[in-house]
């Protein structure tokens, strides 16, 4: 569905090293890695969001419709919730469905600063889904919540996943305890500049990955066994 290489990325210093990597239809992968490591800035990239990583880079999937639900939920403050899925492409009755699917039942005509941090995560989730998402990109969704609502997020995303498993996901999180619960395969970025590693998932899971530098070695067991099972 995705396929990605590129030689590095860094600002004043470089960040991530060479990287390669591959995203299925319906593949669950978690993202983690030190605080600083580059992990929004490879989501970035895979949301095509990086100037400096062209579109070239992709070699497959660079026309994906992509969910992005960012650290901070970043919707326009000056328009309703309603508007705000209005604005992605919603219909109006397509906007109050999914407001209902993360449990904003009722809060279509709420302006942003009129609710929590958890309900405004949700409003940008429906605002996700609202364009059919290929690839569900989600960076550190549990972050400042309290136990509680992370773990109402947790089985909000759980079951929205349920419900489209060809939609892909990658899934920043500091949290191994989230991982587990929610992707198959795990990511870790490690490294100045970082690599990527790719640990679980695999045929056994019924969903599939990649991602290596050019040097192999540093990959897991999974990229070992999907090479191999390519012929390479
Ligand atoms: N636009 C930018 N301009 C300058 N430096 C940046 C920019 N974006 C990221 N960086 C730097 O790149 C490095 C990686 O940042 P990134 O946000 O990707 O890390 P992260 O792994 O997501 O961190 P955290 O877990 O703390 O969110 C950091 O040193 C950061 O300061």
């Amino acid at each position: 569905m995705l396929e990605l290489s590129f030689d590095g990325r860094g600002f004043r210093q470089p960040v991530l090293g060479a990287i390669h990597l591959r995203i299925e239809r319906g593949d669950r992968v978690c993202l983690l890695g030190p605080s600083g490591v580059g992990k929004t800035t490879l989501l970035n990239i895979l949301a095509g969001l990086d100037p400096v990583v062209l579109p070239s880079a992709f070699t497959q999937g660079s026309d994906l419709r992509v969910g992005y639900l960012f650290q901070e939920p970043r919707l326009l403050p000056w328009r309703t919730l309603y508007q705000n899925l209005v604005l992605v492409g919603a219909k109006r009755e397509e906007a109050a469905r999914l407001l209902s699917q993360v449990g904003l039942t009722g809060y279509g005509n709420h302006y942003p600063d009129q609710l929590s941090l958890g309900m405004a995560r949700r409003a940008a989730l429906a605002r996700c889904l609202a364009v059919a998402p290929d690839l569900l990109l989600l960076d550190e969704p549990f972050a400042s919540l309290d136990a509680e609502r992370a773990g109402e997020l947790q089985a909000l995303i759980t079951g929205l996943l349920d419900q489209n498993p060809a939609m892909a996901m990658v899934c920043v999180t500091h949290d191994e305890a989230d991982a587990a619960s929610l992707a198959a395969q795990r990511w870790w970025l490690e490294g100045a500049p970082a690599r990527l590693r790719v640990e679980g998932g695999g045929e056994s899971a019924g969903r599939r990955s990649t991602a290596a530098g050019p040097d192999s070695q540093n990959a897991g067991p999974l990229w070992a066994e999907a090479r191999g099972g390519e012929g390479a």
